[in-house]
């Protein structure tokens, strides 16, 4: 009985299986949606919005203004082939990645060198986010074993972050190229990374300009400020590329270059997915297949989060790289009809085996809350093989461990898509990026929300600089009476929480002194 049982049911997964597998062997890739438990139905009840979905695509990648609330084209399918950009953009579009795989040969070649005349060593890239982000994936899944220049991240405005890379740094910063990377060349956690490089670099007795380079939008504050400067280069970003799908313009093509990677390679399996999955109807359409399966999960209001687990070690940054692409993108309060939808899809993960020994514990036990995005890589090592116990090598482990898991989950109800690629290549990381931009951009018209811009993240901006100022006017306000927060914000008009929070700030960084009290209001503060 229990034997007949199990027969059945692992012939409906394998003939879920050879319905719901698709593969792209021209390029490597495989999905399988077999273990996501929608109705075949949904292909027709949602024909209509799958159809709007292709139309706004087509319309996006031809120029329109798919960005309304900020007026802009959307153009980051140009960036891996230009001649389906407007054609006044195509030369900029070829020109600007020409001159930065130049630059970086120049480097290589030690025609670009440090103002000591050696040659570079090192990047530093400056940026956050969408500016960080893909360059730091770059660096982490497909830049050779030893790449030509080692790299870091100034990516927060944490100085102990920063203090920490400086001191590794050492003294070769002299031949550390500093990247600084901000489209609006206006963000305050870049602007404060920049001036602290300058003053690692003019500590050593180094002129921060003769390392420096820009990538940012012509005429932002970076970018007359590296004028002003006399940096090395500049590269220019344009608004019609999103900083979360920055990742093939300079921003990412630079800091790749450098890094040894090859770039062409990585933008052709871009273009080799967006070929792909701009024109296959829905059921072949790996990116229609996962916006469908993201909107019968969470039920088209992201009721399940994302789970993304690449079974892959160099894949390690991508399920944060998924997070900001997804999650900032989809993650609205308005729809485009101005309706309160509060949208979005929340995104976490890490890698397999590791994340077994866990969160996937609550994943098959606890809350069913999610979906899982297992990333399987199927060429195990470059390396010759080596068997940890006869007839098994570690890779067929790491195998193991993803079927493993995708079968205990599915025994328990819990759902899971399954992408393949062949290895972890330019060409793959390429086409995976390619995979997910598409696929948030028809999911974004399922659920009709701007996918193009991020208005929420103003508000956090707005409240630190108002936070800053006023923490200013605290300072000022301290003297060698000892205040308590109340009697600050009386003073100040501020409210007395922050107050409080401003003066231990500033009492924990040597701006001021604390006489603690029982409780918060009983804390009192005065100058140094
Ligand atoms: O490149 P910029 O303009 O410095 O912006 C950095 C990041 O800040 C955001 O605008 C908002 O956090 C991201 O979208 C962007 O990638």
């Amino acid at each position: 009985m229990l034997l007949r049982r199990s027969m059945s049911t692992t012939s409906s997964h394998w003939d879920r299986f050879q319905k719901f597998f698709v593969r792209y062997p021209q390029i490597g890739f495989s999905i399988d949606i077999s273990r996501m438990s929608f109705e075949e139905s949904l292909f027709e009840t949602q024909a209509p919005a799958i159809e709007k979905a292709f139309a706004a695509m087509k319309e996006l990648e031809a120029g329109a203004i798919a960005n309304p609330d900020e007026g802009r084209m959307v153009g980051h399918y140009w960036l891996r082939n230009s001649s389906l950009a407007p054609a006044e953009l195509r030369a900029e579009i070829d020109g600007t990645l020409d001159a930065t795989l130049d630059f970086a040969a120049d480097v290589h070649a030690g025609k670009i060198l440090a103002a000591n005349g050696q040659k570079f060593t090192r990047v530093l890239v400056v940026g956050i986010g969408g500016s960080a982000l893909g360059p730091q994936l770059v660096a982490q899944a497909i830049t050779p074993a030893n790449p030509p220049l080692a790299i870091d991240f100034f990516d927060n405005t944490d100085p102990d972050g920063m203090d920490r890379i400086v001191a590794q740094m050492g003294d070769e910063i002299a031949t550390t190229l500093t990247l600084v990377i901000s489209k609006s060349g206006g963000t305050k956690e870049t602007r404060n990374g920049m001036l602290e490089a300058e003053a690692a670099y003019k500590a050593k007795g180094l002129e921060f300009a003769k390392h420096a380079v820009a990538v940012t939008g012509l005429g932002s504050e970076l970018d007359k400020h590296a004028i002003a400067q006399g940096w090395l280069t500049r590269f220019p970003m344009w608004d019609w590329v999103g900083g979360r799908t920055s990742v093939m313009s300079a921003v990412g093509t630079i800091a790749a270059a450098l890094q040894g990677v090859d770039v062409r390679q990585f933008l052709a399996g871009a273009a080799a997915m967006d070929e792909e999955t701009r024109t296959r109807p829905a059921r072949e359409n790996a990116a229609m297949l996962l916006a469908l399966m993201w909107f019968s999960a969470g039920k088209g209001k992201g009721a399940k989060d994302m789970v993304v687990l690449p079974y892959k070690d160099r894949l390690v940054l991508f399920s944060k790289y998924l997070q900001q692409l997804v999650m900032e993108s989809l993650g609205k309060e308005h729809d485009l009809d101005g309706n309160v939808v509060n949208q979005g899809i929340a995104v976490y993960g890490n890698k397999g085996s590791t994340d077994q020994h866990a969160y996937v514990q609550q994943l098959r036990d606890g809350v069913n809350n999610f979906f899982v995005t297992f990333i399987q890589v199927a060429k195990a090592r470059d390396t010759a093989g080596f068997e940890v116990e006869p007839g098994f090598t570690s890779g067929d482990y790491l195998q193991g461990f993803l079927r493993g898991t995708r079968a205990a989950l599915a025994e328990k109800g819990r759902e899971s898509i399954t992408l393949s690629v062949e290895e972890v290549s330019a060409f793959t990381l390429g086409l995976l990026i390619g995979l997910f931009e598409r696929a948030v951009g028809y999911y974004a018209t399922l659920v009709n929300v701007n996918a193009y811009h991020q208005p929420g993240v103003e508000a956090g901006k707005k409240a630190a600089t108002t936070f800053l100022k006023q923490m200013g006017e605290v300072l000022s306000a301290l003297s060698g009476a000892g205040l308590t927060a109340d009697e600050l914000g009386a003073k100040l008009n501020v409210d007395a929480e922050d107050a409080w929070h401003m003066a231990s700030h500033l009492a924990a960084n040597g701006k001021a002194k604390i006489v603690p009290g029982e409780t918060p209001a009983a804390d009192r503060f005065s100058a140094v």
